[in-house]
């Protein structure tokens, strides 16, 4: 039986320019207290979707966990076990930074994914591996993956994080929609659509910071801001599996936000086309991130959506881009919720 590899070494994701990685708030005072105490409640996301099976070198095999109802493979899942993979042979010293992906077919959740590792250059400061993701002996998904040492830098700046109000004062994805259910005239598609999303085992937590304009019911300005943390329990020390479970995050929620200018408008068919990330700063996929989503553009039946993860304490953590295909279709009746 090959042995359950994690994928290699333990802290392979970028840190800002210091020598010390900053420390987060949560490191400090963990905002999940219960956490401690409970580090066998550890994140189904690294206990199972991200815990890829070794089958030889540069080859491994990773499990489904949540299938949206596309019933295509999710492309954070993808995305996030591609890094991984990619990790897995570059050096304790070295942090991912960036990844760029095409998603070239649609993952089937009947059959495992394969991930092939091609270690494209081991350079001085960089090293860059590309990984297909491989189905039916097709590739899915074709990413390619590049990893940097500290090299701290006096030339640092970023945006400046949206002030919004704190997780702890908004509400889960989950309480939001009890909270829909308990209206007595809401309409039974509705009741049903709100019952199925209930179902769902996402392994992440959200909380919109603007619910209505999330659900879309109000287009109150073209951007998307929410809170969002894997659920359970990841710990400090693995960078590596922070960036792959921020991966995972990214995708949840994304390609959406080219629909809010056009409230008019419902997907009838939508799919990534593509996804990148850059890797800023450490970050814990664990605790609480602002991820702010927008879209500059959209035409030609395809969407262009832009996102920035936020620490708590204001530090960009990561960028997020990615295009889609959209194909729409007229809203014939105004959602009831
Ligand atoms: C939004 C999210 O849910 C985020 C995600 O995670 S999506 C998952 C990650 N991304 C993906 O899986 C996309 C993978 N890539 C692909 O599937 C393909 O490259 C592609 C569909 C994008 C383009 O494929 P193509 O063959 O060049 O284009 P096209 O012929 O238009 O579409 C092929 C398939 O898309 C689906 N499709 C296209 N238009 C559709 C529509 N209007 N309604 C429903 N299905 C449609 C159909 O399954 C179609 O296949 P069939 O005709 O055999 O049924």
């Amino acid at each position: 039986m090959v042995e359950r590899e994690m994928g290699g070494s333990t802290d392979n994701c970028n840190h800002s320019g210091d020598t010390e990685p900053p420390k987060s708030p949560e490191d400090e005072s963990s905002e999940r207290p219960e956490a401690q105490c409970t580090q066998d409640l550890k994140s189904v996301l690294i206990t199972s979707v991200l815990n890829l099976e070794k089958l030889d070198v540069d080859l491994y095999r990773g499990t489904h966990h949540w299938v949206p109802r596309s019933q295509r493979l999710f492309g954070g899942q993808i995305v996030g076990q591609a890094l991984v993979a990619a990790a897995a042979s570059v050096s304790d010293n070295l942090y991912a930074h960036s990844l760029h992906c095409y998603f070239v077919r649609a993952g089937d959740p009947k059959v495992p994914v394969l991930y092939q590792v091609d270690r494209t250059r081991d350079g001085r400061s960089f090293t860059v591996r590309s990984v297909r993701a491989i189905q039916h002996g097709q590739p899915i998904l074709i990413c390619q993956a590049s990893f940097h040492m500290l090299q701290p830098s006096p030339l640092q700046h970023q945006f400046t994080m949206p002030v919004v109000p704190q997780p702890e004062d908004l509400l889960t994805v989950e309480e939001l929609i009890h909270r829909y259910l308990s209206k007595p005239d809401l309409a039974k598609k509705s009741r049903q659509g709100l019952n199925k999303l209930l179902a769902n085992e996402v392994p992440i937590e959200i909380k919109p910071v603007h619910p209505p304009h999330f659900y879309r019911l109000s287009a109150v300005e073209l951007r998307k801001l929410f809170w969002v943390r894997a659920r359970g329990y990841i710990g400090e020390g693995n960078m590596k599996l922070h960036c792959c479970v921020a991966a995972y995050v990214s995708d949840y929620a994304f390609l959406g936000t080219a629909l809010l200018p056009h409230p008019n408008y419902r997907a009838q068919f939508s799919a990534s086309l593509d996804h990148a990330m850059w890797f800023h700063n450490t970050f814990r996929s664990d605790e609480w991130m602002l991820y702010e989503c927008e879209s500059p553009w959209a035409g030609g039946s395809r969407g262009l959506v832009q996102g920035r993860l936020w620490r708590r304490d204001g530090v960009l953590a990561a960028s997020c881009s990615q295009e889609g295909v959209l194909r729409v279709k007229p809203v014939t009746e105004p959602s009831k919720l």
